[in-house]
């Protein structure tokens, strides 16, 4: 006998699939068997996962989405339910930014631009998600927070601050939405070498204030600091792969994880271990 996830005839939507760890996770999904809708930013990043989705014989589509405006994510979804031809399954929120900048020498405006995206973001995918999922009366919501939304930290701070408000909105979500059967969980990366901690790695290179932001931090110096980074944080000693992410959240999707609601799931090798 042997355990086996399979997603087929289930339709999943993935926001920020265009790449990093939404392409992980909507390219795992179709290899469990699930039919894949992308919401993206960046049409041409969203329409290369899908043509990767449809060379694995699964069918795929997908509409742009800033996930900070309410009418693009009540549009996604509804293309999505057409797209599921009346259902959607499973869906997965990986849309996300990061800001370096000190607690002390932030902006408003960089503020107000992390908040949308992060956390009225979430908020809309999860409005708009659990409306359908209550009328069908089953569903399976994933958000997207971090190992950095469990406390506050000495950098990040308004990162920290957004992934914190998306834990607790997605165990907000989750009371609401249990008398249905529909489960929502959220998804904490531990270290992951995307687009994003190119990011990091320029904030940690830089300090804090974005008004000396460095555009000179060479290759040595990033892998220098992200090794750094690596060895000290992580028990196990090793960073991440996307689809380390990806697979834990196609497991949070099957009916082997049916027990599991309102959940933070930190896949970190261990950093979160004393948490
Ligand atoms: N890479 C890491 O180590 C970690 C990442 N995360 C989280 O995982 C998620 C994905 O991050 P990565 O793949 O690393 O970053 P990334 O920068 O490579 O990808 C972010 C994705 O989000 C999309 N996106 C950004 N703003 C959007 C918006 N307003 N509307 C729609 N899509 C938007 C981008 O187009 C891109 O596809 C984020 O929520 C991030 O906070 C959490 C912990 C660790
Ligand atoms: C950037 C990491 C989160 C990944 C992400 O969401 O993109 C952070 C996860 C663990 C952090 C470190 C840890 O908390 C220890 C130190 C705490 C502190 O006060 C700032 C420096 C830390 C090394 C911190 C750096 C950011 C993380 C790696």
């Amino acid at each position: 006998m042997s355990i086996a996830i399979d997603l087929a005839g289930k339709t999943a939507l993935v926001t920020g699939g265009g790449r990093g760890l939404g392409k992980a996770v909507a390219l795992a999904f179709a290899e469990a068997g699930a039919d894949v809708y992308i919401g993206n930013r960046k049409k041409e990043e969203g329409n290369q996962t899908v043509s990767e989705i449809v060379n694995m014989g699964r069918r795929s589509g997908f509409s742009r989405c800033d996930v900070s405006v309410d009418a693009d994510v009540k549009h996604l979804v509804e293309d999505a339910v057409e797209f599921g031809s009346g259902t959607l399954n499973c869906l997965v929120n990986v849309a996300g930014v990061i800001s370096t900048d000190d607690f002390m020498l932030t902006t408003d405006e960089e503020i107000r631009r992390i908040f949308d995206i992060n956390v009225i973001g979430t908020q809309h995918v999860l409005k708009y998600g659990l409306q359908v999922m209550q009328k069908q009366g089953f569903g399976n919501i994933e958000t997207f927070s971090s190992i950095a939304g469990r406390g506050g930290m000495g950098m990040l701070p308004m990162y920290c601050a957004t992934k914190a408000a998306v834990i607790n909105m997605t165990q907000s979500a989750a009371k609401n939405a249990a008398p249905y059967g529909i489960r929502v969980n959220s998804i904490a990366p531990g270290i992951i070498r995307t687009n994003m901690w190119e990011e990091i790695l320029d904030g940690m290179a830089s300090g804090g204030d974005p008004k000396s932001r460095r555009k000179d931090v060479s290759e040595e110096e990033r892998e220098a600091l992200w090794q750094d980074s690596v060895k000290s944080l992580i028990p196990l000693g090793r960073a991440q792969k996307p689809e380390d992410i990806a697979y834990a959240a196609v497991f949070i999707a099957s009916d082997l994880a049916r027990e599991i609601t309102g959940q933070v799931i930190a896949i970190d090798g261990g950093t979160t271990m004393t948490y």
